[in-house]
């Protein structure tokens, strides 16, 4: 058993407040005591470790009456009020002169269940009998107050009905009770000394020797203390602000654009050609607004789509249209930023990355947000190859904690050959993580850069996703306080 010197004189307050009132709330403990409730409380939670009281929760469930419900309480229900007005048959058409047509709607339906009338070729008879109905009672019952189902004097189906009318709404007030255990009493019975004790010494105490006869409060290491959730970075940005770190030190530059571009960077510099589907509406917000088209390469551009301009291509076909490429869109991948920096930079070497959002129309789910992250990089730069190009990704990678890294051919319209990165993770198998390649002539020409560039725009969720461990990525962008707190600012 416990003994009493272990409790702290607010635990022996509240056990003798309790030995008189056996169980209350927390209230009426305080109150007892001569204590805060939370003081209280704190030392109820106490004893109830000890085995000393009991900390139960119950829930009472308590109803009220709507905005609707304290009409009808007041002037009656719909189907009181027309039953009171007729003392003969009288037709729906009639019935709707005199009451709101909705009221007259509520009511038939109503009118039949409870017997007061029936309906007999659009006539509503009534039938002479139109006690007061239960659910009547109910309403009477209220006078403007929350109630118990007991109060009401109203059985579960019943309330169910009122409820299914809107007429009342339901409430849950979670409420404590404490009680005194058998052992707490003993506790009592054998006597119980209310000491004050001291939880810090001072100078005073030390200079004066009152400490010798004082009584501290001891330690109880056992105690878990409270979690103190310090300040940190959110988890996702500092994903990306490590991905950032990596192309940092190996060497690159960071770019940054707008989020707004015109058809002309987003796609047609890319030789995606004009009826491509991923330009359709459904894939990509098109804004209203244009931009002017570079004039030192939109004739390039419209002759490489046209004909594969002065190259061994042979192009799209057709006709290459400035009014579909100077409609403005929001990004739909970060590659309108490399490749706009690029033109700007043609003269080797250029090394640059960005991370960025880019936008499509997704439907939201687990996977797809309309909004995300793209970690797009350029290596431009005599002699660069294509075994270049995966080195560069395996040792981003690698140092993002990916251990195996593979690459699957893929599709792009602006490289060749191309290919779209995977890595292995346990659990998992290969998850893709975006798309790479070596830039088409078809897409470097046109812009005057003379040398190999590879690319690659690569999901940045995704590989947060993996490395946080979450199913659904709409995580990332809600800024859950729970499980921000609880994320470890390490990853293993
Ligand atoms: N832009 C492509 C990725 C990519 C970038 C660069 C080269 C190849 C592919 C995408 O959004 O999916």
């Amino acid at each position: 058993m416990v003994s009493d010197y272990k409790l702290t004189p607010n635990e022996k307050n509240v056990l003798i407040a309790l030995d008189e009132l056996r169980t209350a709330d927390p209230g009426e403990l305080a109150r007892k005591a001569g204590m805060k409730v939370e003081t209280a409380m704190q030392a109820a939670f106490l004893l109830d470790e000890n085995g000393l009281a009991r900390v139960d929760e119950a829930v009472t469930e308590t109803y009220e009456l709507t905005d609707e419900g304290k009409r009808y309480a007041d002037e009656g229900l719909p189907e009181r009020q027309i039953i009171d007005a007729l003392s003969e048959p009288t037709s729906m058409d009639e019935l709707k002169e005199m009451f709101p047509p909705p009221v007259v709607g509520i009511a038939t339906g109503w009118l039949r269940r409870k017997g007061w009338a029936s309906i007999e070729k659009g006539m509503v008879v009534p039938t002479g009998n139109a006690e007061l109905s239960d659910d009547e009672k109910v309403l009477g019952r209220f006078g403007d107050m929350a109630r118990t189902i007991g109060e009401l004097e109203a059985g579960p189906g019943l309330i169910k009905d009122i409820l299914k009318r809107k007429l009342i709404t339901k409430n849950e007030d979670k409420c404590r009770l404490v009680s005194i255990t058998s052992q707490g009493l003993e506790v009592v019975a054998a006597g119980i000394k209310v000491e004050e004790e001291v939880a810090q010494i001072s100078s005073e105490m030390l200079k004066s020797g009152q400490w010798k006869d004082m009584k501290f409060r001891s330690y109880n290491i056992q105690t878990p203390p409270r979690h103190i959730y310090g300040a940190k970075v959110h988890p996702y940005q500092r994903l990306i602000d490590q991905m950032r770190r990596i192309f940092l030190d190996m060497g690159f530059t960071e770019i940054k654009g707008e989020i707004v571009q015109s058809s002309f960077w987003n796609f047609d510099s890319l030789f995606q050609p004009q009826d491509h589907p991923a330009r359709e509406m459904q894939d990509t917000f098109h804004l209203s607004s244009r931009s002017e088209l570079p004039l030192e390469y939109k004739d390039k551009v419209c002759a490489m789509h046209e004909h594969g301009g002065d190259i061994d291509s042979t192009g799209w076909g057709g006709n290459w249209s400035e009014e579909i490429a100077c409609k403005d869109v929001l990004r739909t991948h970060t590659t309108a930023l490399t490749i706009k920096y690029l033109s700007d930079n043609p003269e080797p070497p250029v090394k640059a990355f960005s991370i960025d959002r880019a936008y499509r129309r997704e439907t939201i789910d687990p996977t797809h947000t309309p909004e995300f992250e793209q970690l797009e990089g350029v290596v431009m730069d005599k002699d660069m190859s294509f075994a270049n190009l995966l080195g560069c990704l395996k040792e981003f990678y690698h140092r993002m904690g990916f251990e195996d890294v593979r690459f699957r051919p893929g599709y792009f319209p602006y490289t060749e050959p191309s290919v779209e990165p995977e890595v292995y993770v346990d659990g998992l198998g290969w998850v893709e993580l975006g798309g790479a390649g070596v830039f088409r002539k078809e897409v470097t020409e046109p812009l005057g850069i003379k040398y190999p560039v590879l690319a690659w725009g690569l999901g940045v969720s995704r590989l947060a996703m993996l490395k946080l461990g979450l199913k659904d990525l709409r995580l990332l962008y809600q800024s859950d306080i729970d499980w921000l707190r609880k994320s470890p600012v390490c990853q293993l």
